[in-house]
């Protein structure tokens, strides 16, 4: 494969990014240094490790309850008044994703009193007992560690029991930015640094994987940004856990957080920045973790087309509804149908492949005919765009 070689960029840092060894210093001076060498390299280790083959998934979002305990700074999803959905209103709307052709379902919500380790365990038996070829793709950290201290559990006995319920795959949400400084300011209710590690690898040393999220654009700084995908490469060198790594830009509106940015003048992060952190996190990451995704319901469906030739992979999923954006002003809709990703793979020069949660390709053989989606297709697009 023709590989044109950044000319600016030292030899030594050239070759330790080949060989998986970038160093913070490293990485400040790819940042520092011109974006176009910057998206090359990141460009070249992707085609190394992924080449052409660009994934998505077909899956859907439930919020089991957008009620919550906490208050970080930074959600709107969060309300007083809200709802909470039954383990019955749960497979309703599991069984309509399967009938569309979903092959996962990511559940989250807040954590709340009335949502204990026995809920969590009953709704992943339930869905496990009725659609055994579904992936399940549930619950944070936070979500976890709340449920388990209010069911008397520890950590590790209640991801035990997560797993033999049929539990796939853990959210790497409420990483935020693994910094206790920064979680002072934006979340100090929520879990620390080292308890959402710990959480994390002992998810992994269970048998469960796990994605990784950084949720950047607030108070953070370079440094600490890149701190934090620094120690998702010492978790995964210890683990091997992770399956993907999801930068999300963090959405301003709403919340308390953006509303103090947008009075003093400041905005989110810039397109130019979201593209730096996809590249320079593919470079971090190289030979550790394959997967590093570009979320479109973020980024907004051409600047994640156009991460794909700056390090990215993956464009995420059709999620056909999605609160957490829409709340702080997420405005790229809530659905993209695979007939749009097969579109903007192959717009981009790539070739589209479906997969499931641990990026395993899906088949064309696959008993729920994935790829159709006929019903959330004209629904959402016409009533949100
Ligand atoms: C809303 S929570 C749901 C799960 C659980 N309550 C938790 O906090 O882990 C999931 C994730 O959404 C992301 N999120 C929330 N508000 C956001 C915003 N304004 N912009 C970008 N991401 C946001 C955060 O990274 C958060 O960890
Ligand atoms: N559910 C959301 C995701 N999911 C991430 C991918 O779909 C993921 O690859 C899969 O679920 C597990 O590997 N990403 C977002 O940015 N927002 C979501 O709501
Ligand atoms: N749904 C959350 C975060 C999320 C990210 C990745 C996941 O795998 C699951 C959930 C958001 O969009 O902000
Ligand atoms: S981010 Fe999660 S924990 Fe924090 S307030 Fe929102 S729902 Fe609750």
């Amino acid at each position: 494969m023709y590989m044109k070689r950044p000319a600016a960029i030292p030899d030594d840092v050239l070759e330790r990014a080949h060989r998986g060894n970038c160093t913070k210093e490293d990485a400040l001076i790819l940042l520092e240094g011109s974006p176009f060498e910057l998206f090359e390299l990141a460009d070249n280790l992707r085609a190394s490790t992924t080449g052409d083959i660009v994934s998505y998934i077909t899956n859907r979002n439930i919020y089991i309850t957008n009620k919550c305990a906490g208050n970080c700074g930074f959600c709107a999803y969060r309300t007083e008044k809200g709802y909470i959905l039954s383990v019955e209103e749960i497979l309703k709307k599991v069984g309509d994703a399967w009938k569309a052709g979903v092959i996962e379902v990511c559940i989250q919500g807040g954590y709340i009193p009335e949502i204990d380790m026995e809920f969590y365990l009953e709704i992943v038996e339930s869905i496990k007992a009725e659609y055994p070829e579904l992936c399940i793709h549930a619950f944070s950290p936070m979500e976890i560690h709340y449920a388990a201290k209010i069911s008397g559990m520890s950590i590790k006995e209640a991801l035990r029991k997560l797993k033999e319920s049929g539990l796939d795959s853990l959210t790497g949400t409420s990483a935020e930015i693994l910094s206790d400084r920064v979680r002072n300011i934006i979340c100090p209710e929520k879990i620390n640094t080292q308890q959402w590690i710990d959480i994390i690898k002992t998810a992994h040393k269970t048998g469960i994987s796990t994605n990784a999220t950084i949720m950047y654009g607030h108070v953070e700084t370079v440094e600490e940004r890149l701190d934090h995908v620094f120690t998702i490469r010492e978790i995964q060198k210890e683990t091997g856990g992770f399956s993907e790594f999801i930068p999300m830009s963090f959405l301003p509106h709403n919340n308390r957080i953006g509303e103090k940015m947008l009075a003093s003048g400041k905005f989110a992060s810039t397109g130019l920045e979201d593209l730096q952190l996809i590249a320079i996190s593919r470079i971090i990451l190289h030979t550790h973790i394959n997967n590093i995704q570009a979320t479109w319901v973020k980024l907004g469906k051409k600047l994640a087309q156009f991460a794909l030739e700056c390090g990215a992979n993956d464009l995420g999923g059709t999620l056909m509804e999605d609160q957490i954006s829409t709340a702080s002003g997420g405005n790229h809709g809530e659905y993209m149908s695979p007939a749009e990703f097969e579109w903007m793979i192959k717009g981009a020069g790539r070739i589209p492949v479906q997969r499931d949660t641990l990026y395993r390709k899906v088949e064309p053989g696959f008993s729920n005919k994935v790829g159709s989606l006929p019903a959330f297709g004209k629904a959402k697009i016409s009533s949100k765009e």
